[in-house]
């Protein structure tokens, strides 16, 4: 049997399940599919199945059905286990999940930045940083498109690392250029409707947070060595700002719901002791415990 033919009898198997089942009626098949492995999100009603050119034309597809909470939630895929890096700007989240992606059975997502500085031939992250208040909404609005998209695309291992996550988006970027006068009131008005529309009605699972902890000055450091042209103009101020926001979400915990446990790692120290350490904490890391 074809790939497409076993999709479409899935497919059957599972909206008939669905529509027979009373607690389920209004639920709703969600296709998220890609063409070139970036998922994109289309919801189709029961009674829209999908023709097979349409399937063909998709890639992939996973489908999603509503929770007893409501949320919309994976259907039929084993649990896998999600661990969200967090931590400043260059505070060494991509290094750390370079280190992680040489280990078999650990799928590694990065952030979409390149999307960040190239939708259609524009550069929002570049413009954000000229121009907060006029882009900051733009761009903030395809971070939290860019990472839900992430975090509902197919999980291809037992265990995935994701730099950052639409939490981090919305509690630290978004909420330090709102509180920096630099975001006006209307615009951090709808950012927060759809977040809070996104967080009540979809499950983002998330089963653990390494927050990697470094001083902003270390971090100024970094960036400056690693020369991205839009953060030239990033001054240590900036880099403060994030760095207290992230202390009160994830060790004083007492701005924003914290979504999962927090494993705290130092990251000021050096590439050698740094890779150490992620050594050291590689099995609480991979049991998704923070204990
Ligand atoms: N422990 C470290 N010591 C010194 N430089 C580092 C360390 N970790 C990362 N770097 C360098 O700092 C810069 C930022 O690191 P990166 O992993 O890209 O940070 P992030 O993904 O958090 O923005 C890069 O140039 C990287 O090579
Ligand atoms: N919600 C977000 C997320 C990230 N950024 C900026 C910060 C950096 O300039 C760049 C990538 O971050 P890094 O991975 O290097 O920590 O994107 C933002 O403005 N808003």
């Amino acid at each position: 049997m074809s790939f497409n033919s076993l999709y479409i009898n899935n497919l059957w198997r599972s909206a008939t399940r669905l529509s027979s089942h009373a607690a389920v009626t209004s639920a709703r098949l969600v296709a998220v599919r890609s063409a070139r492995r970036e998922p994109i999100a289309t919801i189709y009603s029961t009674s829209q199945l999908l023709t097979e050119a349409e399937t063909k034309k998709s890639g992939y597809l996973t489908m999603l059905s509503y929770s007893s909470q409501g949320k919309l939630v994976r259907n039929g895929e084993e649990k896998k286990l999600v661990i969200c890096i967090e931590g400043n700007i260059a505070s060494g989240k991509t290094t750390c999940l370079e280190y992680f992606s040489k280990t078999s059975n650990i799928e590694v997502l990065t952030e979409p930045v390149s999307k960040w500085r190239n939708v259609r031939g524009h550069n929002p992250l570049g413009l954000m940083y000229q121009d907060p208040t006029r882009w900051g909404i733009t761009l903030q609005t395809y971070v939290q498109l860019t990472m839900l998209d992430r975090h509902l695309s197919t999980i291809s291992a037992p265990v995935r690392m994701m730099e950052r996550s639409i939490y981090s988006a919305k509690y630290i970027f978004v909420e330090n250029l709102y509180r920096s006068g630099k975001m006006p009131e209307v615009d951090f008005a709808v950012l927060s409707e759809w977040f809070e529309w996104i967080t009540q009605n979809i499950a983002i699972p998330v089963d653990l947070i390494v927050y990697l902890q470094s001083s902003p000055q270390t971090c100024h450091e970094r960036l400056r060595e690693r020369c991205r042209e839009e953060e030239n103009i990033i001054p240590l101020e900036y880099l403060e700002a994030i760095h207290h926001l992230y202390e009160d979400w994830l060790i004083k915990k007492t701005s924003f719901n914290v979504p999962a446990p927090v494993l705290v790692i130092s990251a000021d120290d050096d590439l050698q002791k740094m890779l150490h350490q992620y050594e050291e904490n590689r099995e609480k890391i991979l049991a998704g415990s923070n204990v």
